[in-house]
């Protein structure tokens, strides 16, 4: 009789462990743009960023100033991230977080999930299709939604026909860092032009600096940007998402 009860009971504990977490494909589905803010030290394109680093004071200026989703780098060695922070900055906010790593075995997905991360990042350019295929289904069975990201056509082959929902278009090719976001355009017309661009909830990434970028991605119709390097950079944050999101609900400090 013992054994019956103490499987139900793993049953239970693993189902709370598993349930749907913060989701970002709320936010995505809303008519207004969605903000992920991302956290980030130190790049390998700009070296150290953020001088006075402080993720706590960050975070609380992303959530002010009315982010949707926090991006959180945890890469050590080519960021200065760490996975200290997210499990520091998981229980100071509501927001979905995005777990911004490098992501190449299904180890660091349940890695992802005890550190309390809301989404994992699957990038293309890194991975073979069978693994996105792979990895989307792992993230799905631990309650993890994936942001899937594509550079180029090559990219875009892979995740077609795959269970992408959160499709990111990185506007920074990762091999020669450099950034071009009339990126997000031409991905945005391939996937028009194969009749697949409302199969995604669309993220452009890399390259966003003011209110004329924002404005153009809008245009274009993504459902979110994520910005991190003029966040960071900013003395301000808060102020800098105001000028970049008027429309957004801004909590006044204090
Ligand atoms: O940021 C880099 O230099 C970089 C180099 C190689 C691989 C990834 C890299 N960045 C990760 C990102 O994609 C960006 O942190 C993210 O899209 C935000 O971009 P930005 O707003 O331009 O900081």
């Amino acid at each position: 009789m013992f054994l019956q009860e103490i499987i139900k009971t793993k049953n239970e504990e693993l189902s709370k462990l598993t349930q749907k977490k913060r989701s970002l494909k709320s936010a995505l589905k809303k008519s207004e743009l969605t903000l992920i803010a991302e956290i980030k030290k130190a790049s390998p394109s700009k070296g150290l960023i953020s001088k006075n680093f402080d993720p706590e004071k960050q975070l609380q200026a992303y959530s002010q100033g009315g982010a949707d989703a926090i991006s959180i780098l945890t890469d050590e060695k080519y960021f200065n991230g760490s996975t200290e922070i997210l499990r520091q900055l998981r229980g100071k906010t509501s927001l979905p977080i995005l777990r911004k790593e490098f992501i190449i075995h299904p180890l660091q997905i349940y890695e992802s999930l005890f550190l309390g991360a809301d989404i994992v990042l699957l990038i293309a350019a890194i991975l073979t299709k069978q693994q996105i295929i792979s990895f989307l289904d792992i993230s799905n069975q631990l309650g993890l939604e994936a942001l899937v990201e594509v550079h180029d056509h090559d990219d875009l082959e892979k995740i077609i026909d795959t269970k992408t929902e959160i499709l990111g278009i990185n506007n920074r090719n990762l091999d020669n860092f450099t950034v071009d976001i009339t990126n997000t355009e031409k991905i945005i017309n391939e996937l028009e032009k194969m009749n697949i661009r409302n199969n995604f909830y669309i993220v452009s990434e890399s390259g966003v600096k003011d209110k004329n970028d924002v404005d153009y991605l809008e245009s274009l119709g993504v459902n979110g940007v994520l910005i991190g390097e003029a966040l960071m950079k900013s003395n301000k944050p808060q102020e800098k998402i105001k000028e970049l999101f008027p429309k957004k609900e801004h909590v006044r400090n204090g």
